[in-house]
């Protein structure tokens, strides 16, 4: 790394979308990573399709999105026309201002609980969990190994998933299943969207003017995959994914909790197949699977048009993260803040009101002209009589990811 190179490179590849965004590391130090440090961001979705988009923002310059549809066959490709898009406003990875690459790895097993400089044995290492996190790790992989090749010199850190959850203590993280059986196959409940729970909490603590040791917060991350935490003190002690992001909330396509034996059930009497109950599981349940939508905002303007189907997906949803809130206040105790994040979290005031509806006795409440309000800025939506603050709370994993890459490499 140079004296002068402060700019940090985050790629975010999920299953069928790279996020991206490059960072100047030397104006992130406000507690909000203000938007003077982010020089671009950006992304691709519907990679493979062939509907596929590019939208790019040189937030640097001040120049406007640019925003290129057509048919982007896989995540290589997605990652050179990031590449050029970036070129195109002299922010090419050619940099010399460029100190690393951030990446987000989704799985990192028992090995990693840290930021970690990426190298062979590394990402072997992140290869060998593809079968724990398979919607995931082979799109992180493929990020990683396109950005080493267009730049071989620079440290490209892995920021995990997984690293947040690592404190959890046995009792919540290992499955009630044979010792031997478990050890053997490292099977026990690793957690995911730790950068954004990690991430959220922290900025609860911060909106609640205390120290992040002094609160016990329920973080609600509500995307297309959802996960809810347990954080006391700081420190995760209950995360409701386990083994892979398939446990738990009910989320986009995936069905989160469920009798395992339906898996027997449908091999045994439906005559599925392995893969055809992975796939079942995790791209045609959840919220696609019981109502044919998976994006809030549908599901939403169906269930205003008195459509019955999207508002039962809509109750179950709902129930999940009622069942969630319950458990994890009796695990902490006593609840600060309940935070709501992600796309959902943040954006669809109904999920937040049906979720706490009823809880008042727990000492949660929304206020729903709070509610109704939108913007980028952490806020609360409870009422001021409400002993648990009720919060939302935009996550920034690109922002946690790039801090952590640049404090590795510059320390
Ligand atoms: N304005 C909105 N109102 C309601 N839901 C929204 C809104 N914007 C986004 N969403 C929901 O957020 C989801 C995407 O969340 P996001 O955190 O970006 O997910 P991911 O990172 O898993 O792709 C969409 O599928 C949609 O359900
Ligand atoms: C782990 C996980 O579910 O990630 P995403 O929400 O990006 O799919
Ligand atoms: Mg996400």
């Amino acid at each position: 790394m140079t004296a002068t190179a402060s700019r940090v490179l985050v790629l975010n590849s999920g299953s069928s979308s790279v996020k991206y965004q490059l960072l100047d590391m030397h104006n992130t130090e406000s507690k909000s990573g203000s938007a003077a440090g982010r020089l671009a961001v950006g992304l691709v979705e519907r990679i493979g399709e062939e509907t596929s988009r590019l939208a790019h923002t040189p937030l640097g310059t001040g120049g406007a999105k640019r925003e290129t549809e057509g048919p982007i066959a896989d995540h290589t490709a997605a990652l050179k026309a990031v590449a050029a898009e970036l070129a195109a406003d002299g922010l090419g990875l050619d940099s010399p201002e460029l100190a690393a690459i951030g990446h987000r790895v989704v799985h990192g097993g028992l090995k990693f609980s840290a930021p970690t400089v990426i190298d062979d044995e590394v990402l072997a290492e992140i290869e060998r969990l593809v079968p724990v996190a398979p919607l995931h790790n082979p799109a992180n992989i493929t990020g990683i190994r396109t950005a080493r090749a267009l730049r071989p010199d620079l440290p490209q850190v892995a920021v995990f998933d997984t690293a947040f959850h690592t404190t959890m203590p046995e009792y919540a993280a290992r499955y009630a299943i044979d010792v031997e059986t478990a050890d053997a196959h490292r099977i026990r409940r690793y957690g995911f969207h730790g950068t954004s729970h990690a991430y959220v909490s922290r900025k609860t603590a911060e909106l609640l003017g205390k120290a992040p040791e002094d609160v016990n917060v329920i973080v609600l991350h509500l995307g297309n995959g959802a996960s809810a935490s347990a954080v006391a003190g700081g420190r995760c002690v209950d995360t409701s994914m386990g083994l892979t992001p398939l446990e738990g909330l009910v989320m986009g396509t995936r069905s989160g909790d469920i009798d395992p034996a339906v898996t027997f059930h449908l091999k045994r009497v439906a005559g599925m197949d392995e893969d055809e109950v992975d796939v079942l599981l995790n791209k045609k349940s959840g919220l696609i699977g019981l109502c044919g939508d998976n994006d809030m905002r549908e599901i939403g303007r169906r269930i205003d048009e008195g459509d019955a189907q999207a508002k039962l997906a809509f109750d179950i949803y709902i129930h999940r993260l009622k069942k969630y809130i319950g458990a994890y206040s009796a695990v902490l105790g006593r609840v600060d803040a309940v935070a709501f994040t992600a796309g959902v979290g943040e954006n669809a005031a109904p999920v937040r009101a049906a979720a706490i509806a009823g809880l008042e006795e727990m000492g949660m409440a929304v206020d729903a002209s709070l509610n109704a309000v939108r913007g980028d800025e952490p806020r609360l939506i409870s009422p001021e009589y409400a002993r648990v603050a009720v919060a939302v709370v935009p996550t920034d994993e690109e922002l946690e990811i790039a801090q952590q890459t640049y404090a590795l490499v510059s320390a």
